[in-house]
């Protein structure tokens, strides 16, 4: 369970140390095995809220906390293994020189410690796992079209055996039917592996059509928090509303 407590972010930037809240405080709690989505228009502060639940943005106040134990206070914990985030640009972020194989090994050698034979044979299931042929192994990323290479980044996040999955914008810059092939490859990882999912998003259709459990964020604030089960009159906030309606679903 990943529990986060009154958790806040506010950068400085500029010569006069502007100060930009992209989170004000949130405290909200993620069950096992659930799918949660996080929605909001661009700037309204998921992908902040995103990287310190992954452990990579320290906040400026509160923490979050992966089965009991607070990632921002206490070293060497298991937080960065079990909670894996795939972000917006994660397929372009592959190193360009690293075969496929090399790539979704890497993350076996830091936290498993696993032998190379043992990688190997775990890589080939990953790559059976996101339906990516057992050839692209010796492949460079470059060789890969944009869709394999998001399905890279997934075998590599799901490489260490994460209890949770973010996907910040799991789809972007795809066309509607690998959008939704890829979402249902998602989802069928889910339910095989029974990972927490948390979709982050601006897409409310999406949202709907995936989560459990739904966030509504706006302007770094956190305005709806709804469980959901296909009957969209549970959102009550003006703003949830709107996002209902730009998406054609009122
Ligand atoms: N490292 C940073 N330094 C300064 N400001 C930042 C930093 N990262 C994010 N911000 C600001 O924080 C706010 C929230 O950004 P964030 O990326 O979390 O929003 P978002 O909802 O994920 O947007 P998008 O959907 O466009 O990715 C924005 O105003 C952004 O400009």
């Amino acid at each position: 369970m990943i529990e986060v407590k009154n958790l806040s972010c506010t950068f400085s930037y500029g010569m006069a140390s502007t100060q930009l809240t992209a989170v004000s405080p949130i405290t909200v709690s993620f069950q096992s095995g659930k799918r949660y989505a996080i929605v909001g228009e661009s700037g309204s502060g998921k992908t902040t809220l995103a990287r310190m639940i992954a452990g990579l943005q320290k906040p400026s106040c509160g923490n979050v906390y992966v089965d009991g134990n607070p990632v921002y206070t206490k070293a060497g914990n298991d937080h960065f293994r079990k909670v894996q985030l795939v972000q917006q640009n994660s397929a372009s972020a592959l190193d360009p020189k690293m075969t496929i194989g090399k790539s979704i090994e890497e993350p076996l050698v830091c936290f498993l410690r696993l032998d190379r034979l043992e990688r190997r044979k775990r890589c080939g299931k990953l790559l059976e796992l996101c339906n990516l042929p057992p050839g692209y192994y010796n492949r460079l990323p470059s060789e890969l079209s944009g869709g394999e290479q998001k399905r890279v980044a997934i075998a590599r996040a799901l490489a260490v055996e994460p209890d949770c999955m973010i996907f910040d914008e799991a789809t972007n810059g795809f066309d509607l039917p690998l959008r939704k092939k890829i979402i249902e490859e998602i989802l069928d990882l889910q339910e095989s592996l029974d990972f927490t999912l948390i979709f982050i998003t601006h897409d409310m259709e999406l949202a709907v059509a995936v989560a459990d459990e739904i966030m509504v964020m706006q302007n770094s604030v956190l305005v709806e928090h709804t469980p959901f089960s296909g009957d969209t009159s549970v959102f009550h906030h003006e703003y949830s509303k709107i996002l209902l309606f730009a998406s054609g679903l009122t």
